[in-house]
């Protein structure tokens, strides 16, 4: 029979059911490493200081999944201002972040209830 696993105690931060700042990081240097590999996307990324960009990324997860930090980077909306990112382009990106969750056993509840912080962010960063 089939035992759902419990969603999160509520002492739970997702932050924490993320893995904290070493389950973030390894979780965005899988991303970034799908990311380089991906000849749909990675173009994008050409002008990118990707350190600087790693260490953005990871503080903008960790401030979106209620960890205890602070983002230090621009708006969604004005970051990907003019880059031209397309649906398919996110979905890309949002693939890899799946896959990067998938290869650190974060389990699908987790997974999503980040996915559905996220997912409200599409419309400022796609250009329409
Ligand atoms: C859920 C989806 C996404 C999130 C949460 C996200 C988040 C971020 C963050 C936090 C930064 C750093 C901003 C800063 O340094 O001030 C950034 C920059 C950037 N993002 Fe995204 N992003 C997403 C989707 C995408 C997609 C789909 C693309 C293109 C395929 C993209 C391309 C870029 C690029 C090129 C930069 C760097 C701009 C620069 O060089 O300064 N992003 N993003």
């Amino acid at each position: 029979s089939v035992h759902p696993a419990p969603l999160q105690a509520d002492t739970t931060s997702l932050y924490q059911a993320l893995g904290n700042d070493a389950g973030v990081s390894a979780i965005i240097d899988g991303l970034l490493k799908r990311i380089s590999t991906d000849t749909r996307i990675v173009h994008h990324f050409d002008a990118t200081d990707i350190a600087l960009f790693r260490e953005r990324l990871i503080e903008h997860i960790c401030w979106v999944a209620d960890g205890d930090c602070e983002y230090h980077g621009e708006s969604m909306e004005k970051t990907h201002q003019g880059l031209n990112i397309t649906q398919a382009d996110f979905d890309a990106l949002v693939g890899h972040l799946i896959a990067s969750m998938k290869e650190q056993h974060i389990p699908l509840a987790t997974r999503n209830a980040l996915l559905k912080r996220l997912a409200p962010m599409y419309s400022d960063i796609t250009y329409h």
